[in-house]
Protein backbone atom coordinates (compact mmCIF):
# COMPACT_ATOMS: atom_id res chain seq x y z
CA UNK A 1 0.00 0.00 0.00
CA UNK A 2 1.00 3.77 0.38
CA UNK A 3 4.57 5.16 0.92
CA UNK A 4 4.18 6.97 4.32
CA UNK A 5 6.66 8.81 3.50
CA UNK A 6 5.08 10.16 0.55
CA UNK A 7 1.64 10.07 1.31
CA UNK A 8 0.01 12.30 3.92
CA UNK A 9 -3.10 12.73 5.33
CA UNK A 10 -5.28 15.90 5.06
CA UNK A 11 -8.63 17.17 5.76
CA UNK A 12 -10.33 20.35 4.34
CA UNK A 13 -12.42 22.81 6.82
CA UNK A 14 -15.41 22.54 4.74
CA UNK A 15 -16.37 20.06 6.85
CA UNK A 16 -17.09 22.73 9.71
CA UNK A 17 -17.09 26.20 7.99
CA UNK A 18 -18.76 25.80 4.46
CA UNK A 19 -17.22 28.57 2.08
CA UNK A 20 -19.70 27.88 -0.30
CA UNK A 21 -22.59 28.36 1.84
CA UNK A 22 -21.53 30.20 4.97
CA UNK A 23 -24.76 29.68 7.21
CA UNK A 24 -23.17 25.81 7.56
CA UNK A 25 -20.69 26.01 10.65
CA UNK A 26 -20.89 29.64 10.78
CA UNK A 27 -20.47 29.72 14.48
CA UNK A 28 -17.57 27.25 13.91
CA UNK A 29 -14.27 29.01 14.92
CA UNK A 30 -10.84 28.75 13.03
CA UNK A 31 -9.26 27.25 16.34
CA UNK A 32 -12.27 24.49 16.87
CA UNK A 33 -11.45 23.41 13.53
CA UNK A 34 -7.81 23.11 12.90
CA UNK A 35 -7.61 21.78 16.95
CA UNK A 36 -10.21 19.02 15.65
CA UNK A 37 -8.48 17.88 12.84
CA UNK A 38 -5.42 17.00 14.80
CA UNK A 39 -7.70 15.77 17.66
CA UNK A 40 -8.85 13.37 15.05
CA UNK A 41 -5.05 12.20 13.73
CA UNK A 42 -4.97 14.39 10.38
CA UNK A 43 -1.46 16.49 9.82
CA UNK A 44 -2.69 18.61 6.93
CA UNK A 45 -5.54 20.73 5.39
CA UNK A 46 -6.40 23.18 3.23
CA UNK A 47 -7.21 26.62 3.42
CA UNK A 48 -10.90 28.03 4.45
CA UNK A 49 -12.19 31.65 4.66
CA UNK A 50 -11.85 32.05 8.34
CA UNK A 51 -8.06 31.13 8.15
CA UNK A 52 -6.14 33.98 9.11
CA UNK A 53 -4.55 35.80 5.71
CA UNK A 54 -1.41 37.05 7.65
CA UNK A 55 1.28 33.81 7.09
CA UNK A 56 2.61 34.30 10.09
CA UNK A 57 -0.14 33.94 12.60
CA UNK A 58 -1.48 31.12 10.32
CA UNK A 59 1.82 29.48 10.77
CA UNK A 60 1.75 29.68 14.44
CA UNK A 61 -1.69 28.64 14.49
CA UNK A 62 -1.07 25.23 12.92
CA UNK A 63 2.32 24.31 14.14
CA UNK A 64 0.78 24.62 17.56
CA UNK A 65 -1.09 21.80 15.83
CA UNK A 66 0.95 19.63 13.90
CA UNK A 67 -0.90 21.02 10.54
CA UNK A 68 0.79 22.11 7.42
CA UNK A 69 -0.98 23.78 4.24
CA UNK A 70 -1.47 20.99 1.31
CA UNK A 71 -3.55 23.62 -0.47
CA UNK A 72 -6.11 25.83 -1.30
CA UNK A 73 -9.07 25.66 -4.03
CA UNK A 74 -8.32 28.99 -6.85
CA UNK A 75 -11.45 30.14 -9.50
CA UNK A 76 -10.22 31.10 -12.70
CA UNK A 77 -12.07 32.80 -15.06
CA UNK A 78 -10.34 31.77 -18.24
CA UNK A 79 -13.31 31.13 -20.67
CA UNK A 80 -15.40 34.56 -19.32
CA UNK A 81 -12.55 37.51 -18.59
CA UNK A 82 -9.18 38.29 -19.92
CA UNK A 83 -6.64 36.08 -18.67
CA UNK A 84 -4.46 39.05 -17.25
CA UNK A 85 -7.19 39.23 -13.87
CA UNK A 86 -7.24 35.70 -13.54
CA UNK A 87 -3.06 35.34 -13.86
CA UNK A 88 -2.70 38.28 -11.20
CA UNK A 89 -5.37 36.93 -9.15
CA UNK A 90 -3.48 33.67 -9.03
CA UNK A 91 0.09 35.08 -8.00
CA UNK A 92 -0.84 36.59 -5.31
CA UNK A 93 -3.06 32.95 -4.39
CA UNK A 94 0.21 30.98 -5.45
CA UNK A 95 3.01 33.44 -3.19
CA UNK A 96 0.56 33.20 -0.35
CA UNK A 97 0.43 29.11 -0.80
CA UNK A 98 4.15 28.74 -1.70
CA UNK A 99 4.97 30.82 1.81
CA UNK A 100 2.63 28.21 3.58
CA UNK A 101 5.10 25.50 2.15
CA UNK A 102 2.49 24.13 -0.22
CA UNK A 103 3.43 22.46 -3.34
CA UNK A 104 0.09 22.25 -5.34
CA UNK A 105 -2.56 24.62 -6.19
CA UNK A 106 -5.86 23.71 -6.40
CA UNK A 107 -7.64 25.40 -9.80
CA UNK A 108 -11.12 25.16 -11.32
CA UNK A 109 -12.57 27.11 -13.97
CA UNK A 110 -15.55 29.11 -13.15
CA UNK A 111 -16.27 30.70 -16.13
CA UNK A 112 -20.15 29.68 -16.50
CA UNK A 113 -20.30 27.55 -13.50
CA UNK A 114 -23.55 27.02 -11.95
CA UNK A 115 -22.05 25.43 -8.98
CA UNK A 116 -22.78 28.47 -6.57
CA UNK A 117 -26.03 29.18 -8.19
CA UNK A 118 -28.38 28.17 -5.60
CA UNK A 119 -31.41 27.35 -7.74
CA UNK A 120 -29.65 26.22 -10.66
CA UNK A 121 -30.48 21.96 -11.21
CA UNK A 122 -27.09 20.54 -11.34
CA UNK A 123 -27.73 17.61 -14.10
CA UNK A 124 -29.63 19.55 -16.03
CA UNK A 125 -28.19 23.18 -16.24
CA UNK A 126 -24.26 22.41 -16.78
CA UNK A 127 -22.50 24.35 -18.77
CA UNK A 128 -20.38 23.03 -22.12
CA UNK A 129 -17.76 25.08 -23.41
CA UNK A 130 -17.56 26.19 -26.92
CA UNK A 131 -14.12 24.94 -28.73
CA UNK A 132 -13.03 28.51 -28.62
CA UNK A 133 -13.65 28.67 -24.46
CA UNK A 134 -11.85 24.83 -24.59
CA UNK A 135 -8.81 26.81 -26.29
CA UNK A 136 -9.06 29.79 -23.79
CA UNK A 137 -9.09 27.35 -21.35
CA UNK A 138 -5.99 25.15 -21.93
CA UNK A 139 -3.73 27.92 -23.29
CA UNK A 140 -4.86 29.75 -19.92
CA UNK A 141 -4.36 27.00 -17.45
CA UNK A 142 -0.94 26.28 -19.16
CA UNK A 143 0.46 30.05 -18.32
CA UNK A 144 -0.48 29.13 -15.32
CA UNK A 145 1.13 26.48 -14.50
CA UNK A 146 4.04 28.29 -15.82
CA UNK A 147 3.46 30.51 -12.97
CA UNK A 148 3.20 27.65 -10.61
CA UNK A 149 6.47 26.01 -12.35
CA UNK A 150 8.63 29.60 -10.86
CA UNK A 151 7.70 28.61 -7.17
CA UNK A 152 8.24 24.84 -8.46
CA UNK A 153 4.64 24.36 -7.77
CA UNK A 154 2.29 22.05 -9.68
CA UNK A 155 -1.40 23.67 -10.64
CA UNK A 156 -4.18 20.67 -10.16
CA UNK A 157 -7.07 20.79 -11.72
CA UNK A 158 -10.34 19.89 -10.06
CA UNK A 159 -12.84 18.49 -12.42
CA UNK A 160 -15.61 19.67 -10.93
CA UNK A 161 -20.34 19.05 -10.88
CA UNK A 162 -21.93 22.11 -12.26
CA UNK A 163 -18.66 23.26 -14.63
CA UNK A 164 -17.50 22.73 -18.04
CA UNK A 165 -15.13 20.16 -17.14
CA UNK A 166 -17.35 17.62 -14.87
CA UNK A 167 -17.71 14.51 -16.99
CA UNK A 168 -14.79 12.04 -17.76
CA UNK A 169 -15.00 13.07 -21.23
CA UNK A 170 -14.10 16.57 -20.13
CA UNK A 171 -11.41 15.63 -18.10
CA UNK A 172 -10.08 13.56 -20.86
CA UNK A 173 -10.39 16.63 -23.35
CA UNK A 174 -8.79 18.95 -20.84
CA UNK A 175 -5.71 16.76 -20.27
CA UNK A 176 -5.23 15.90 -23.99
CA UNK A 177 -5.53 19.67 -24.79
CA UNK A 178 -2.93 20.74 -22.35
CA UNK A 179 0.71 20.11 -21.30
CA UNK A 180 1.09 17.53 -18.63
CA UNK A 181 4.63 19.26 -17.48
CA UNK A 182 2.53 21.85 -16.90
CA UNK A 183 -1.11 20.97 -15.86
CA UNK A 184 -1.75 17.95 -13.35
CA UNK A 185 -5.28 16.83 -12.18
CA UNK A 186 -7.07 16.42 -8.96
CA UNK A 187 -8.86 12.97 -8.56
CA UNK A 188 -12.23 14.33 -6.48
CA UNK A 189 -13.89 10.88 -5.87
CA UNK A 190 -17.18 13.10 -5.24
CA UNK A 191 -17.66 15.17 -7.59
CA UNK A 192 -16.87 11.94 -10.16
CA UNK A 193 -19.62 9.93 -8.57
CA UNK A 194 -22.02 12.47 -7.90
CA UNK A 195 -21.85 12.86 -12.17
CA UNK A 196 -21.96 9.25 -12.86
CA UNK A 197 -18.48 8.53 -13.72
CA UNK A 198 -16.22 5.63 -13.22
CA UNK A 199 -13.80 6.82 -10.96
CA UNK A 200 -11.31 3.88 -11.14
CA UNK A 201 -11.72 4.21 -14.84
CA UNK A 202 -10.15 8.09 -14.24
CA UNK A 203 -7.63 7.01 -12.11
CA UNK A 204 -6.25 4.47 -14.58
CA UNK A 205 -6.48 6.72 -17.58
CA UNK A 206 -4.58 10.12 -15.23
CA UNK A 207 -2.64 7.76 -13.18
CA UNK A 208 0.39 9.74 -14.13
CA UNK A 209 -1.02 13.30 -13.53
CA UNK A 210 -2.50 13.01 -10.33
CA UNK A 211 -1.08 15.12 -8.09
CA UNK A 212 -3.62 15.54 -5.55
CA UNK A 213 -6.80 13.66 -4.42
CA UNK A 214 -10.20 14.48 -2.52
CA UNK A 215 -11.82 11.94 -0.80
CA UNK A 216 -15.16 12.13 -0.43
CA UNK A 217 -18.08 10.01 -0.70
CA UNK A 218 -21.67 9.82 -1.35
CA UNK A 219 -25.47 9.18 -0.46
CA UNK A 220 -26.85 6.95 -2.60
CA UNK A 221 -30.61 8.08 -1.85
CA UNK A 222 -29.85 11.66 -1.79
CA UNK A 223 -27.94 11.94 -5.34
CA UNK A 224 -31.37 9.82 -6.24
CA UNK A 225 -33.42 12.65 -4.63
CA UNK A 226 -30.93 15.49 -6.39
CA UNK A 227 -31.52 14.03 -9.86
CA UNK A 228 -35.84 12.99 -9.36
CA UNK A 229 -36.54 16.89 -7.79
CA UNK A 230 -33.93 18.54 -9.92
CA UNK A 231 -31.87 20.43 -7.03
CA UNK A 232 -28.78 22.74 -7.68
CA UNK A 233 -25.29 21.68 -6.06
CA UNK A 234 -25.83 23.73 -3.32
CA UNK A 235 -29.13 22.20 -2.70
CA UNK A 236 -27.34 18.52 -3.03
CA UNK A 237 -24.96 19.10 -0.21
CA UNK A 238 -27.44 20.79 2.17
CA UNK A 239 -29.18 17.27 1.69
CA UNK A 240 -26.38 15.28 2.49
CA UNK A 241 -25.41 14.25 -0.99
CA UNK A 242 -21.22 14.26 0.16
CA UNK A 243 -20.20 12.34 3.81
CA UNK A 244 -16.51 11.22 4.32
CA UNK A 245 -15.13 7.90 2.87
CA UNK A 246 -16.88 4.81 4.06
CA UNK A 247 -19.67 6.48 5.28
CA UNK A 248 -21.47 6.16 1.06
CA UNK A 249 -21.41 4.06 -1.88
CA UNK A 250 -17.85 4.67 -2.98
CA UNK A 251 -15.52 1.38 -2.83
CA UNK A 252 -12.46 3.23 -1.80
CA UNK A 253 -10.61 0.03 -1.72
CA UNK A 254 -10.12 -0.33 -5.37
CA UNK A 255 -9.10 3.51 -6.03
CA UNK A 256 -6.36 3.36 -2.69
CA UNK A 257 -4.80 0.04 -4.50
CA UNK A 258 -4.52 1.76 -8.08
CA UNK A 259 -3.30 4.75 -6.80
CA UNK A 260 -0.56 2.92 -4.71
CA UNK A 261 0.09 0.98 -7.46
CA UNK A 262 0.90 3.96 -9.59
CA UNK A 263 2.92 5.23 -6.54
CA UNK A 264 0.97 8.63 -6.19
CA UNK A 265 3.05 10.72 -3.89
CA UNK A 266 1.62 13.66 -2.20
CA UNK A 267 -1.81 14.42 -0.13
CA UNK A 268 -5.12 12.59 0.67
CA UNK A 269 -7.52 15.22 1.51
CA UNK A 270 -10.67 13.98 3.31
CA UNK A 271 -12.86 16.60 1.55
CA UNK A 272 -17.09 16.15 2.74
CA UNK A 273 -18.86 19.05 2.95
CA UNK A 274 -21.82 18.72 4.77
CA UNK A 275 -24.00 20.30 7.56
CA UNK A 276 -21.84 20.43 10.50
CA UNK A 277 -25.08 21.20 12.96
CA UNK A 278 -26.34 17.48 11.36
CA UNK A 279 -23.24 15.80 11.07
CA UNK A 280 -20.39 16.91 13.91
CA UNK A 281 -17.43 17.98 11.89
CA UNK A 282 -15.61 16.30 14.74
CA UNK A 283 -16.83 12.43 14.66
CA UNK A 284 -17.40 12.28 11.04
CA UNK A 285 -13.32 13.13 10.57
CA UNK A 286 -12.80 10.75 13.39
CA UNK A 287 -14.84 7.82 11.38
CA UNK A 288 -12.87 9.06 8.35
CA UNK A 289 -9.59 8.76 10.12
CA UNK A 290 -10.42 5.30 11.19
CA UNK A 291 -11.55 3.88 7.66
CA UNK A 292 -8.37 5.09 6.00
CA UNK A 293 -6.47 3.19 8.50
CA UNK A 294 -8.35 0.05 7.85
CA UNK A 295 -8.06 0.20 4.44
CA UNK A 296 -4.37 1.68 3.85
CA UNK A 297 -2.45 1.29 6.81
CA UNK A 298 -1.95 4.96 6.54
O1 LIG B 1 -12.68 20.96 -3.63
C1 LIG B 1 -13.79 21.44 -3.39
C2 LIG B 1 -13.91 22.84 -2.87
C3 LIG B 1 -15.34 23.28 -2.59
O2 LIG B 1 -15.45 24.66 -2.44
C4 LIG B 1 -16.24 22.62 -3.58
O3 LIG B 1 -17.47 23.14 -3.79
C5 LIG B 1 -16.23 21.17 -3.18
O4 LIG B 1 -17.32 20.42 -3.61
C6 LIG B 1 -14.93 20.62 -3.61
O5 LIG B 1 -14.82 19.51 -4.10
CO1 LIG C 1 -12.83 18.66 -4.05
Amino acid sequence: MFDKNKVSLGIAPIAWTNDDLPELGGENTFEQCISEMALAGFIGSEVGNKYPRDTNILKRALSLRGISIASAWFSSFLTTRPYEETAEAFIGHRDFLHEMGAKVIVVAEQGHSIQGITDAPVFEKKPFFTEREWEQLARGLESLGKLAAEKRMKLVYHHHMGTGVQTAAEINKLMDMTDPSLVYLLFDTGHLTFSGENPEEVLLTHAGRIKHVHLKDIRRDILQKVSKEQLSFLQAVKAGAFTVPGDGMIDFEPLFNLLSKANYQGWLIVEAEQDPALANPLEYAIKARKYIREKTGL
